[in-house]
């Protein structure tokens, strides 16, 4: 697939390209997947890939099934970049995120958001991104998720951060205890086992934790060191570990990677840890607490709702560095998306919804029983409950944001007694949903 249009800009017309990488696509340098990913990496300051790298991106962008958009100025200085690389980039691929509800939800994944310094604030994101998601609604989707660089930028858009990971760091010195009784044992992985094993495991993570997106074809690479961090070739310091249950079944993994002896203390970073259940999480953090001779653990992917530092003899060998904001979501068909999910308890409030896009506002009545929602579409004159932004739907949509702290912020607008009360007891989880994937 590839389509041409014509974007009226300043003082030049720029043009749009839109393809969607498959096997066929030519991955030569100079070719346009590899201008593409030039742009890319020219806009999150990366060097320019390695021609003999491209080969390796276009299998992984097939697989990931990625379209591909490109913004060209074909009218650049004398001296300028070829107007065949585009000035801006903007990337989307079909995935599932969980939502709490009977199964993961089609969710649209966009990255690779990019826009050239000299082109920058001629609305040329607001373009591919209004366009993209209007074709993500018109196909059915009921909700796009995206990582964010910064958090000022996609508000605008109807996302709101719905996931938070929190970044620790372990001493795994003397004090390191966990307190029980081990499961099953932990063992070194074979390098060639990793990609199958993560990929099985990490689908069993998946099916049970709410706010999980499904991951592209790169993960299985990285965690098992086929792939480095930088280029798509072996990184040959990359260690990975099974954990196996009491019944031998291998239920989670850590990736990790030592820094190297000249940073002190020495220090080991997860790279993916990827627990099936709670047993195996414990039990992995068993294991990196008994990596002789390394003195800290870094990792900037544990949940908010951590049970380690309850695990430890001492809870003080865990030390938070700081929460970062993992999942932005934006609802793109309400009724879907509230019926997708699951709910805990029982009752109906109606929802009047703003979307500055035009794709999604409405006035919604939401009725919930038996963990089931059911969503209509109602009059605007109805009695509403709640008033909000599709953006601060999109924050509590996997319930790991308090309603309370969106009405104080003004986001958030209860109409009747109760409702707050009611839409906490609805959406809220008793764990806080959790994102590990980063795209
Ligand atoms: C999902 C991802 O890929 S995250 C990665 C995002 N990319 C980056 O961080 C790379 C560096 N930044 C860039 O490439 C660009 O500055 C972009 C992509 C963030 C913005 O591109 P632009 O084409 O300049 O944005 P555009 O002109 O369409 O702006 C749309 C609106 O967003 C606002 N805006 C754009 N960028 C920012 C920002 N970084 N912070 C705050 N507001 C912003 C604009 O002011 C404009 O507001 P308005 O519609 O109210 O007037």
């Amino acid at each position: 697939m590839s389509t041409q249009t014509t974007t009226p800009g300043t003082s030049t017309e720029l043009r749009l390209e839109k393809f969607q990488v498959t096997a066929e696509e030519d991955p030569s340098p100079g070719g346009r997947f590899a201008n593409w990913h030039y742009a890319v990496r020219v806009g999150f300051f990366e060097p320019r890939a390695d021609a003999e790298d491209y080969p390796a991106y276009v299998r992984a962008f097939t697989a990931d099934g990625r379209v591909l958009v490109g913004v060209h100025d074909d009218a650049p200085g004398a001296l300028s970049v070829d107007g065949s690389v585009p000035v801006a980039t903007y990337a989307s691929m079909r995935n599932t995120l969980n939502a709490g509800g009977l199964e993961p939800l089609p969710a649209h994944l966009i990255t690779s958001v990019t826009v050239r310094p000299s082109h920058r604030r001629r609305g040329l994101l607001r373009r591919m991104m209004t366009d993209d998601l209007q074709g993500a609604a018109a196909a059915g989707v009921p909700v796009a998720v995206l990582t964010a660089s910064e958090a000022t930028i996609y508000g605008r858009f109807g996302f709101g951060c719905a996931t938070f990971t929190t970044s620790v760091t372990v001493d795994v010195r003397e004090r390191f205890a966990i307190l029980g009784t081990p499961t099953g044992r932990t063992e070194l992985a074979e390098p060639d086992e990793v990609p199958a094993l993560s990929a099985e495991v990490f689908a069993r993570f998946h099916a049970r934790t709410r706010g999980s997106v499904g991951r592209q074809y790169s993960y299985a690479r990285r965690v098992s060191g086929q792939w480095g961090r930088e280029r798509p070739v072996e990184d040959k310091a990359v260690r990975t570990a099974v954990h196996y249950d009491d019944a031998g079944d291998a239920v989670g993994y850590v990736a990790y990677r030592f820094d190297g002896w000249s940073k002190e203390p020495y220090t080991v970073s997860v790279i993916d840890l990827v627990a099936g259940t709670e047993e195996s999480y414990l039990a992995l953090w068993r294991y990196l607490g008994a990596l002789d001779l390394i003195q800290e653990i870094t990792w900037d992917g544990a949940a908010v709702d951590d049970p380690l530092p309850w695990a430890l003899a001492d809870r003080r060998c865990y030390r938070v560095n700081g929460h970062e904001d993992v999942l932005w979501v934006r609802l793109l068909d309400v009724a879907k998306a509230l019926e997708g999910r699951g709910y805990r308890s029982s009752g109906r409030l109606v929802l009047e919804v703003s979307d500055a896009l035009g794709l999604a506002g409405g006035t919604y009545q939401l009725t919930v029983a038996g963990g089931r929602g059911r969503v209509e579409r109602v009059d605007s004159d109805s009695d509403v409950d709640v008033v909000l932004d599709i953006g601060a739907l999109g924050s509590l949509y996997l319930g790991g944001v308090s309603p309370a702290a969106l009405v104080g912020a003004g986001l958030v607008e209860p109409l009747t007694e109760g409702a707050i009360e009611l839409l906490n007891d609805l959406f809220r989880d008793a764990q806080n949903p959790y994102c590990i994937t980063h795209f």
